[in-house]
């Protein structure tokens, strides 16, 4: 077991506002780990920023070697995360995970904290979709998908809600960090 700076981990069905809310805190200095994928780039995507794009023979490769401390297999992409991105710096750091991410995490690290992203009803997460260009076959995966997410909430260590606007969600994240025993 690693000891070392706080990692927070966002969970949540897609569209909740894990990647939007992990980047915010980015902006504010946390260290968001750099995840590997074997989905292709969105339009507004950069390699290396947003993700590393690989081939799943790359990923493979990467999974066979240990070199990934996280990985699952959702809706056909692969994702992980190597065990160098946790060892770029010494800032905290928070990354959006699966439920099964965060168990993953803790068995490597301490300090692992999971935050549920308690999400607006599925209308609002498919038009929040929809304005990812996410294609009607994907959306309805990710649909099914939502209350299986949904039973995760109360196993995670904090909520909060995402069905308000992206700062509120933001300050109500910072104020859990600032928690004592956080
Ligand atoms: N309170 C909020 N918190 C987070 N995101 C919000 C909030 N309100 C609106 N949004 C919007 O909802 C969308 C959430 O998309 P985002 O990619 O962050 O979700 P995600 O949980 O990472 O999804 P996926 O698992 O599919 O990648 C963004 O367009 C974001 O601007």
């Amino acid at each position: 077991m690693i000891s070392m700076k706080k990692i927070v981990v966002l969970v949540g069905p897609s569209g909740s506002g894990k990647t939007s809310l992990a980047n915010a805190l980015s902006s504010k200095g946390f260290y968001k780990p750099v995840t590997c994928t074997t989905r292709c780039k969105r339009h507004n995507e950069k390699n290396g920023i947003d993700y590393f794009f690989i081939s799943e023979e790359e990923f493979i490769n990467k999974k066979y070697n240990q070199e990934l401390v996280d990985y699952d297999y959702v809706f056909g992409t692969w994702y992980g995360v190597e065990r160098a991105e946790f060892q770029k710096n010494d800032s905290n750091i928070v990354m959006p995970a699966t439920f099964k991410g965060v168990s993953n995490l803790k068995s490597h690290f301490d300090n692992v904290r999971s935050v549920f992203l308690n999400p607006p009803n599925e209308n609002v997460l498919m038009e929040r979709m929809r304005e990812r260009m996410m294609c009607e076959k994907l959306i309805n995966d990710r649909i099914l998908n939502i209350r299986d997410e949904m039973r995760n909430m109360e196993k995670c260590d904090y909520v909060i809600s995402t069905d308000q606007d992206l700062d509120a969600s933001c300050t109500d994240l910072e104020r859990i960090l600032c928690l004592k025993n956080f």
